[in-house]
């Protein structure tokens, strides 16, 4: 009998996404799954991780990796709100605590509130940085303004500026929404213009109760925001953006979305969770020290508990995590089990599979049109690519087929 694959937490290092500024941040873009979350706590003002907490969240966390390397995530909220202070007392914290292991930190910022004085940080502590960017100025303030409706793109890019008068290592994190999604070439062309080497994009799919406007999740039902992305515009704007990277710019760029089908094709575990078999293994830490189930499940039902109470380790290795991770495996409905490109998809993220059809006992993903347009369009070349790279030779030489 052929074995199952079960989400196994002791194959991956256990991975968190901390957030000691809580909801907290001095933007308000418009499709924003987080800063709702400031609900969670209404009675509390103050969304920042006490010194006591912070400490025990080192501790624990370097305590829970099982081999000696171990990756911090800064989140949010906005990260820097905290202030150059507080992350110096975290580094303190990581040398005590480390005991000789490899300590890496990321932090994922809106890059609005960069100065020189981060940047020299972040480059002495060799952080890598996350820069959440939605295209040139019309595609990036559509949706990413401040209270005041100002959109955020010239401090942005006056923020990437300074990473890279500093040297500091940044990749970019691209929202993709009903209205950017109409210009691939045109965003991709101006990362590529500002020197962006890796590129991620996220597609927005979300959905408000019908009695609230807060975002749901997605055991419940709810109308679709209009700022998500539609699914087919989706799977062509990924498509377009392919094209081109296919032609130019292979080995050069690094879109996640790409790497993640190649490396599908070859066989390899994947190492995006929403393209990965199960999932599981990267919970989000609130202020408070509330651990949930994922960054994009912060929801009363998906609490796993609070590191005042257990420990990361017993959270994880819990039976509610354990099911979590292995419910994106476990709950697929029949259209992903028949389906020709399940070995790349494996049926994407849990969170989107919102589409309730008679007859199936699970939801489908809601980006599900576009992924399949997008696995098709790319076929042959990532084909192309994956024998290359199974013959030891280079992927990028795919590119010579094209003249
Ligand atoms: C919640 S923010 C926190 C960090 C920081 N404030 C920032 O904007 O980079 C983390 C990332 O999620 C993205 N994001 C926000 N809302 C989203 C949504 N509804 N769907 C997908 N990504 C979203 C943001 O653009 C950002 O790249
Ligand atoms: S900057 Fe980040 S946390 Fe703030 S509103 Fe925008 S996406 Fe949300
Ligand atoms: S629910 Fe989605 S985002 Fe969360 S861990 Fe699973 S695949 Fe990743
Ligand atoms: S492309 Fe659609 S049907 Fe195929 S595995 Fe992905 S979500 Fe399922």
């Amino acid at each position: 009998m052929k074995p199952t694959i079960q989400f196994n937490p002791l194959q991956y290092p256990i991975y968190v996404l901390s957030k000691p500024v809580g909801a907290a941040c001095n933007l308000r873009c418009a499709y924003c799954y987080y800063l709702d979350k400031k609900d969670l706590h209404a009675k509390q003002d103050q969304t920042r991780m006490t010194d006591t907490l912070l400490e025990k969240f080192i501790s624990q966390y370097i305590l829970a990796q099982p081999g000696p390397q171990v990756l911090f995530t800064w989140h949010g909220g906005e990260p820097l709100l905290l202030g150059i202070e507080y992350f110096q007392k975290a580094l303190n914290l990581q040398k005590k605590y480390g005991r000789g292991r490899q300590i890496d930190n990321t932090l994922q910022t809106n890059a609005t509130l960069l100065t020189d004085e981060w940047c020299r940080f972040f480059k002495a502590n060799n952080f890598l940085i996350g820069v959440s960017l939605d295209g040139p100025q019309h595609c990036h303030d559509h949706y990413r303004k401040n209270a005041a409706g100002e959109g955020s793109f010239s401090s942005v890019l006056k923020g990437i500026e300074l990473l890279q008068k500093y040297d500091v290592d940044f990749n970019i994190l691209s929202v993709v929404n009903n209205y950017n999604v109409q210009f691939p070439l045109e965003i991709y062309r101006f990362f590529k213009s500002i020197g962006a080497q890796f590129i991620q994009f996220s597609p927005v799919v979300e959905r408000t109760g019908a009695f609230t406007q807060h975002l749901i999740p997605p055991s419940e039902t709810g109308d679709i925001t209009p700022w998500s992305v539609p699914s087919l515009e989706y799977g062509k704007f990924l498509s377009a953006i392919f094209d081109e990277w296919v032609r130019k710019d292979v080995g050069n760029v690094f879109v996640t979305t790409f790497d993640n089908t190649l490396a599908g094709y070859v066989g390899e575990e994947n190492a995006t969770c929403i393209f990965s078999k199960t999932c599981g293994h990267a919970a989000a830490l609130d202020f408070n020290g509330d651990l949930y189930s994922c960054d994009h499940f912060v929801f009363p039902q998906y609490k796993l508990g609070n590191i005042n109470q257990s420990t990361i380790t017993e959270m994880m290795l819990s039976n509610a995590q354990l099911q979590f991770g292995n419910a994106k495996k476990e709950h697929l409905p029949d259209s992903c089990l028949q389906c020709q490109y399940l070995h790349l998809c494996h049926g994407e993220c849990p969170k989107n599979r919102i589409v309730s059809i008679p007859g199936e006992k699970y939801p489908e993903n809601y980006l599900c049109d576009g992924l399949k347009y997008y696995f098709n369009h790319t076929e042959s070349y990532m084909k192309y690519m994956a024998t290359e790279l199974m013959h030891d030779r280079a992927p990028a030489n795919v590119m010579t087929l094209f003249g």
